[in-house]
């Protein structure tokens, strides 16, 4: 969590094709919604597959800090033991939630309709993230908030307890901020509405529902089109459960872009989510011509699942529909990649929201990929990437190094146009991989030796 050691640069070079079966691990959005429900529900609930990442770390070490007790235990399964709705404990320190944003905003859900108040910090990169998407619904519901000025972190958040339900319509396509007023629901009494005019991920209703949460999912006509409109009720008995994490689709994302680009390869992503609020970054990469099919398609812990083959293919430029971007949200840096060796023009649009995530992800993606020799104009909202058919980048010069931007999905995305290049790339920290995928570099060792 602390990356304030020295940075660990490292050069990310072609090695090989990559083979044999992998297995990613668990999904982050998902691990983060076990612990805060496991830690909200009176009884133990056990989680195999959770996340060992620090964001689901910081996750944890907050839960605990309101009172839940977590353990892992020796086989690898977490054990919580949750207080109860509305029984949440005054943490006696700032809660410190390292570089995620997705533990800063649904926590300052929670505690804003509990009696308790929270001091919230965070790295470099979280400090500069937009709060007041958050602060705006949860200030409604009758929470304060002493936050820096243009609403960022360092911020002194109090709850409040009776909190007031409110309808609230999504101003962003953000779960982060649907899940932060549905959390803040379920310690509210009367009905908490949250409508959602373009679907995102939807961990939050399925979870809430599976801990035994009464909450109701509509499609209703607004200004243009359908909506989805989610009704919570408080206050909430939380039931404890027995999960299983699958697969994150995210951390899949940067194996199957690997596979694609890598001459020769034929890889086995094993127990891969597929939500379709999710997966969309397979489809897309299909559209491109990709090899990537599916075995075994399956359900583990609610959530449909299969094993993914993908085989090195020629891709094509594509014009990304803006409609798929919240279903791969986090997957544009290493599409990006894949751009920049398929064969023409892709066009993506419709991403402001990556200008807002650990680092501004367009400028970040834009300067690395054109310092790694791709083609590359940045806009407003979106990348337009002039692949090289097929031919590797060339990688970066002698001395020159990616700024990863305290960004693990950009470090990630830049490791695998290492694979991809005549020279390598080069990145300036590795440190940040670790926040949601800490065997990123093993398993790439692993794919490429067998
Ligand atoms: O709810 C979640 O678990 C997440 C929502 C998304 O953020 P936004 O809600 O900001 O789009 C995503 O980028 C993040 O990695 C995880
Ligand atoms: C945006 C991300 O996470 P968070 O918002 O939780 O920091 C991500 O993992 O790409």
């Amino acid at each position: 969590m602390n990356h304030s050691n020295p940075p660990s640069p490292k050069r990310f070079a072609s090695a090989g094709p990559l083979t044999g079966q992998i297995a990613v691990p668990g999904d982050k959005s998902i691990s983060h919604r076990s612990l805060m429900l496991g830690a909200l529900a009176v009884g133990e609930t056990r989680v195999t597959g959770l996340l060992e990442g620090e964001d689901v770390l910081a996750t944890a070490a907050a839960m605990r800090a309101m009172g839940a007790t977590i353990a892992r235990e020796n086989d690898g399964t977490w054990s919580i033991h949750g207080v109860g709705v509305g029984s949440l404990l005054q943490p006696n320190q700032a809660l410190a939630m390292g570089n995620s944003g997705t533990s800063t905003r649904l926590l300052m859900g929670l505690v804003a309709s509990h009696p308790i108040s929270a001091m919230f910090t965070g790295d470099a990169s979280l400090s500069g993230r937009p709060m007041g998407r958050v602060i705006t619904p949860l200030s409604e519901m009758g929470a304060s908030f002493e936050a820096s000025q243009g609403g960022t972190l360092p911020l002194m958040l109090r709850g409040i307890s009776p909190a007031v339900p409110i309808t609230y319509r999504l101003p962003v396509a953000s779960a982060q901020v649907k899940s932060a007023v549905l959390l803040a629901g379920l310690n509210t009494a009367g009905i908490s509405t949250v409508i959602e005019p373009v679907p995102t991920r939807d961990h939050s209703e399925r979870m809430l529902r599976g801990f035994g949460a009464k909450l109701e999912v509509g499609e209703e006509k607004g200004a243009n089109g359908l909506e989805r409109v989610i009704r919570i009720h408080g206050e909430a008995d939380l039931q404890p459960q027995t999960i299983t994490v699958p697969g994150d689709p995210s951390s899949a994302a940067f194996f199957t872009v690997a596979a694609l680009l890598v001459p020769g390869s034929d890889l086995i992503i094993q127990n891969v989510g597929l939500n379709p609020t999710r997966a969309a970054l397979f489809d897309v990469l299909r559209d491109m011509g990709g090899s990537i099919e599916e075995l075994d398609r399956r359900e583990v812990g609610g959530e449909p699942v299969a094993d993914l083959r993908v085989q090195h293919s020629a891709l094509t430029g594509i014009e990304v529909d803006p409609a798929v971007v919240p279903a791969m949200v986090d997957e544009f840096p290493i599409l990006f990649v894949a751009a920049s060796l398929a064969q023409g023009t892709t066009v993506t649009r419709g991403l402001e929201e990556l200008r807002v995530k650990e680092s501004d992800r367009l400028a970040a993606m834009a300067s690395a990929l054109i310092l790694a020799g791709a083609k590359v104009e940045e806009y407003g909202d979106g990348l337009v990437i002039q692949g090289t058919g097929g031919d590797p980048l060339p990688g970066t010069a002698d001395g020159t190094a990616i700024a990863t931007h305290l960004d693990h999905r950009i470090a990630m995305s830049m490791a695998v146009a290492g694979l991809a290049s005549e020279n390598g790339v080069k990145i300036d920290d590795t440190a940040p991989i670790a926040t949601s995928f800490p065997t990123f570099e093993a398993l790439l060792d692993s794919a490429s030796a067998q």
